[in-house]
């Protein structure tokens, strides 16, 4: 381990440069390879090519921020901000803390920088401490670091023995972002379920939902009041004209008595306000959709097309700690592999799982790895980021954690297949809103036909059979033909693949 030596006069230039280019390997080899392209083609044709790379940089950034900043902006802003501001002041910046320390010559040991990796908010500067530094040093300069660094917030993570991440937040665009609930469309064929907006991401485009492919199941940690139900109501505001036609059925579990939940009530095809009642809800909604895989199995259909016959079943639990934890045990014992089998059994018959919970322990939701797509909000502890989001994703920037109690609705976002976290934010439903979408769910009668009441059975009693949930006279209603089908031949698949993100290298 070494540490930068101030006060090092006998230190020969020789050693200096060979000791700069071995520290920083890409910058010695981009010069390198700058000045066999200049000595090679001569410097006016590199200075064409320059301009012309410049320019068509220039472009890419104007046309589109975010791939720009994906690809390109963060390395470049990750090198420019390594050297202009957090280099260039370091040694100054660490001495006005008290951040430096001695050795026993009388020399001054100060931490030195060794990488620095750039979110569009966030920027994380890798630290070797000095001999004799401890993070709490750094823990107790917190405050002066982000008033040096010009930071709207600083934030210390040990990393491993010796070395420290400091977390400066540069920018917080959803302080000005208004995020606009989407419009309530009237026809189902306005709707994609590849394509369901649920908010916005920091970079202002629409954040949304694949539930056909990509996010099948989705999993919101968030501490009390961090703004989960805003997700839950973005997406049924979406989903709106299916629940009207009843191509969307939703069976909704609300243990808390239905405070978040209970206004929707008549737009749900089953509701359970408490836990025993989720879990008879539970049971139904596994059984019912046992009987279609079976259905459909001895028909031969291997692909889900969402229809009146077999509409998409999607499963709202709210607080689901409550049900798998919280509850009494003859409860959670038996909903925890309802839910397990739920989450990866019913992908190709239509099942869905939107599921919330405030501490995304292990001990409290055990399947947590199943879903697919999971989205942190607001936590109370660091350690619960890695829990909700995945192994390694707090390094990777998801500071939920970090986010401030009046930002609630803030989150971020996680899917499979895509290595780096997503900044994004939901939209509120106010009362008046959450009234306006029961009202437009409710205005043909469809869903209050297809309801049926779910009752818990006594401890130890038999479950009355479900009703046959295909009875429903579906010709009745008038809606727009919904053809999923037509719709994935006609529009570009939206999954993103992420393979190449390893070379994507933001370490300056
Ligand atoms: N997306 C949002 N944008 C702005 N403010 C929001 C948003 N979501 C929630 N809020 C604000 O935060 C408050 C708490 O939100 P909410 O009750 O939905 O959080 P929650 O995470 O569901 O909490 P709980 O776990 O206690 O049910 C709301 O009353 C509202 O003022």
């Amino acid at each position: 381990m070494r540490t930068t030596v101030v006060g090092a006069e006998n230190t020969s230039p020789i050693r200096w440069g060979l000791r700069q280019v071995a520290g920083h390997p890409r910058t010695s080899s981009s010069a390198l390879v700058g000045s066999a392209a200049v000595f090679w083609f001569g410097l006016h044709t590199m200075l064409w090519a320059v301009g012309i790379a410049v320019l068509a940089g220039v472009s890419w950034r104007l046309l589109d921020k975010p791939t720009f900043d994906r690809f390109a902006g963060r390395l470049l802003r990750a090198w420019w901000r390594r050297w202009w501001t957090y280099q260039r002041p370091w040694l100054r910046i660490m001495t006005a803390c008290n951040l430096t320390t001695t050795d026993h010559k009388g020399e001054t040991l100060v931490p030195r920088v060794t990488g620095v990796r750039c979110t569009w908010s966030w920027d994380t500067v890798s630290v070797r401490m000095a001999k004799g530094q401890a993070p709490e040093d750094f823990e107790q300069a917190i405050e002066r670091l982000a008033n040096a660094f010009r930071a709207r917030s600083t934030n210390v993570r040990l990393v491993k023995p010796g070395k420290l991440a400091l977390d400066f937040q540069r920018r917080e665009p959803f302080d000005e972002m208004i995020i606009p609930l989407s419009p309530l469309a009237e026809s189902t064929s306005a709707v994609d379920l590849r394509r369901l907006p649920v908010g916005m991401d920091e970079y202002g485009r629409d954040f949304t939902l694949n539930l056909l492919q990509r996010d099948l199941h989705v999993l919101l940690g968030g501490a009390t009041g961090a703004g989960k139900g805003s997700y839950m109501w973005a997406l049924l505001r979406s989903l709106a004209p299916l629940i009207r036609a009843g191509l969307v059925r939703l069976w909704v579990i609300d243990p808390k008595g239905g405070q978040e939940f209970g206004m929707g009530r008549a737009m749900y095809h089953a509701f359970a306000d408490n836990d025993a009642d989720g879990l008879a809800l539970m049971q139904t909604y596994v059984k019912t959709l046992d009987e279609r895989k079976l259905e459909l199995g001895r028909a031969g259909v291997r692909t889900f097309t969402p229809s009146r016959e077999t509409p998409l079943e999607l499963l709202i639990c709210d607080e689901l700690a409550a049900m798998t934890a919280f509850a009494s045990r003859w409860i959670t014992v038996a909903f925890a592999p309802l839910m397990s089998k739920a989450l990866t059994q019913y992908r190709s018959v239509g099942g869905r799982i939107i599921a919330a919970t405030q501490e995304p322990t292990k001990d409290n939701v055990p399947m947590r790895g199943l879903f697919p797509t999971k989205i942190a909000l607001r936590l109370d502890s660091a350690s619960y980021v890695d829990m909700c989001l995945g192994e390694g994703m707090r390094d990777m920037g998801a500071l939920a954690d970090k986010i401030p109690e009046i930002l609630a609705g803030v989150a971020y976002a996680k899917r499979d297949g895509r290595r780096e976290p997503l900044r994004v934010r939901a939209p509120y439903s106010r009362d008046e809103d959450i009234a306006e979408l029961v009202e437009f769910c409710t205005s043909v009668g469809t869903v209050t036909e297809l309801r049926r009441d779910v009752t818990a059975p006594a401890e130890g009693q038999e479950r009355d059979e479900p009703a046959d949930v295909y009875a429903i006279d579906f010709e009745a209603l008038e809606v727009d033909d919904y053809d999923t089908d037509q719709d994935q031949t006609d529009e570009v698949d939206v999954i993103e693949h992420f393979e190449g993100d390893e070379d994507d290298e933001e370490i300056a």
